[in-house]
């Protein structure tokens, strides 16, 4: 095939619609209304051949639609093989996520597909908040589809709530989805035990953003001979392994000077809302929020310290657009790092006596989240781990949305940013095509607020982070116990209570909510001005959003263009030893990247 061929082939193939991947027409006007009209490749590749009963796993970018890739065939396969004469004693799908945030958002995008679709499944999540008589309660039935993190499961199997052997007759699907993190969070021993009752007719599906050894062990522990569906770039050329949709920069400053820094990106519109802003501990995030509260910006804070219901809540109204900006310590593993970083004996006891509050395990606000419409990443702190700012970056730039990203880099961070540009292929003798410097904010800009924000960060004192950050604990309890009630009767109502609301006794002074003209240089002026106009012009693409996103930007670009799909080695169930390898074969078929 010549290349005119070959891109003929490739554009027949991208134009391909649900309709001739197999999907039921319930399933496809349930996607129209959502105004998804088209599958993305992933999706393109993995619905037939989970639709055929295949073993699948399928890697590919943050945001690329793995969610629908195996929740269309799976809902699909239940509206036909459900028979009311069959009496299952154990669900007939188990959807293991590592997070109960995102046990929560499978659950909706799922339901909601039901729904729409006006069919009878019953779909449950399990939390591991919910007492033996609750799990209890839920499973009865028992509902068709659960969706739970594997610990749940196991104390499901460990209290006889569900029995080994009705798994072992009944379950036919299993999906691990953000597979390469559900080894991370400690699920290994829960998982070995699952498989063990996974009877071998049952179809595994293993979704995963990243490769890792991880991923490998899962695979080996639980998939027969599974079709590897992957994206070519991930072994060949580093730098895809962010979406190219999204733009990478990076600002060098002294870690004092980050408060400032992060100010005038914000306060002198640098950046595009809405803004999802990463700091390594919680006291870090107050401490940020209530620098802010003082220059009339509002934030939220989302941690692994509030209870579940406020956290969803924060979600919910951030992905609704009711504020701007969402402050996350993305590592429930983060207090222990920051204990280590104390160097002062008193500091650390005090913050041991204030870590009183249990973290809660099973938070994940990084992986997998589906975060609406966030335009800008900032690093306020670098990750720990250059896998971790990879599903940082991956929270901008979803599905064919652009994005960008903005990492404050200290001295003592150099390393970790060295490791992350060489995660992403960089070279030193290059110049850096992948994090490029932040071209926008001026020495001048930063200048012209250091006196303001140093004054304000004085007055934020660990004191004052400790107290706000006591005082949202406890308001958000109560949120909690409040919208449990009122959840229940109104499950839409995402205005009952605020969660950007301030935590400073002391009001913000009218002189520092804006900035007087006189304090902005004319470059920068012009910079916030082409920031405006490139919101505005976005502002018009997002509404032909689902109609015009072909073109929007090229095809390598395009972080959904791109997979490889290879079958298995031989055509049976063939045992571990027998999954396929990264070589060719006669089944596998490649499709490259055409840029
Ligand atoms: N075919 C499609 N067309 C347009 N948007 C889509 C399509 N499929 C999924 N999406 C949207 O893309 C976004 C990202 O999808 P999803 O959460 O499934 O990504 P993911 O690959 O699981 O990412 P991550 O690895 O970060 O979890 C969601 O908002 C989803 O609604």
């Amino acid at each position: 095939m010549n290349k005119v061929e070959e891109r003929a082939a490739e554009e027949e193939e991208e134009e391909q619609s649900f309709e001739e991947l197999g999907v039921d027409p319930r399933l496809i006007r349930a996607l129209t209304k959502k105004s998804i009209l088209k599958p993305t490749p992933i999706q393109r590749v993995a619905i037939p051949l989970i639709l055929e009963g295949k073993d699948v796993v399928a890697r590919a970018k943050t945001g690329s639609g793995k969610t629908f890739a195996y929740l269309l065939p799976l809902l699909q396969k239940l509206f036909t093989t459900q028979s009311p004469s069959t009496k299952n004693l154990a669900p007939t799908a188990l959807i293991l996520v590592p997070t109960r945030e995102l046990c929560q958002q499978v659950c909706s995008e799922a339901n909601s597909l039901i729904e729409l679709c006006r069919v009878q499944l019953r779909l449950v999540q399990l939390t591991s908040s919910m007492s033996v008589s609750e799990l209890k309660t839920t499973l009865a039935g028992p509902p068709e589809i659960v969706i739970s993190t594997p610990a749940c499961i196991q104390t499901c199997l460990k209290n006889g709530i569900i029995q080994a052997k009705a798994v072992q007759d009944s379950l036919s699907i299993l999906i691990l989805d953000e597979a390469d993190l559900l080894l991370s969070y400690g699920y290994e021993d829960d998982l070995k035990a699952l498989t063990s009752h996974v009877p071998r007719r049952c179809q595994c599906l293993l979704m995963s953003a990243t490769s890792s050894s991880d991923v490998e062990k899962l695979k080996k522990l639980i998939l027969h001979n599974p079709y590897i569906l992957t994206l070519p770039e991930v072994g060949d050329t580093k730098d895809d392994i962010i979406p190219k949709n999204v733009q990478q920069f990076y600002i060098s400053c002294a870690a004092r000077d980050k408060l400032v820094h992060i100010l005038a990106l914000l306060k002198l519109e640098l950046v595009q809302k809405k803004v999802l802003i990463f700091t390594n501990s919680i006291d870090m995030s107050f401490r940020l929020k209530l620098f802010f509260e003082q220059f009339g910006i509002k934030s939220a804070v989302l941690n692994a310290e509030l209870p579940q219901s406020s956290r969803l809540h924060i979600l919910e109204e951030f992905n609704a657009g009711l504020f701007d900006y969402l402050i996350a310590t993305d590592e429930s593993q983060s207090e222990g790092k920051e204990q280590v970083d104390d160097q002062n004996g008193n500091e650390r006891k005090k913050s041991k006596k204030h870590r009183k509050h249990k973290l809660d395990a099973e938070f994940g606000v990084v992986r997998g989240i589906d975060f609406k419409n966030v335009y800008t990443v900032i690093n306020f702190e670098m990750p720990q781990t250059a896998a971790g700012y990879v599903h940082r970056i991956g929270r901008t730039g979803r599905a064919y949305n652009t994005g960008a990203s903005v990492s404050l880099v200290s001295a003592e961070e150099t390393e970790m940013f060295e490791e992350i540009k060489s995660l992403l292929g960089e070279n030193d003798d290059k110049v850096s095509q992948f994090i490029a410097p932040f071209p926008l904010l001026s020495k001048n800009a930063v200048e012209s607020l250091r006196y303001r924000a140093e004054d304000v960060a004085r007055s934020v004192t660990k004191i004052a982070v400790r107290e706000s950050r006591a005082q949202d604990l406890r308001n958000e309890i109560l949120n909690s116990e409040k919208l449990k009630a009122h959840f229940q009767d109104n499950p839409k109502d995402l205005d009952l209570l605020k969660h950007d609301k301030m935590l400073s006794k002391k009001a913000p002074a009218p002189h520092l909510r804006d900035v007087p003209d006189y304090l902005v240089d004319p470059t920068t002026q012009e910079a916030s001005k082409i920031v405006k106009l490139a919101r505005a012009a976005m502002g018009n693409t997002n509404a032909s959003r689902g109609k015009g996103s072909k073109g929007r930007f090229q095809r390598s670009r395009d972080p959904l263009k791109t997979f490889s799909a290879e079958a298995p080695k031989r055509a049976g169930k063939g045992g571990m030893k027998r999954k396929a390898k990264d070589t060719d074969n006669g089944h596998k078929y490649k499709k490259k990247h055409s840029a």
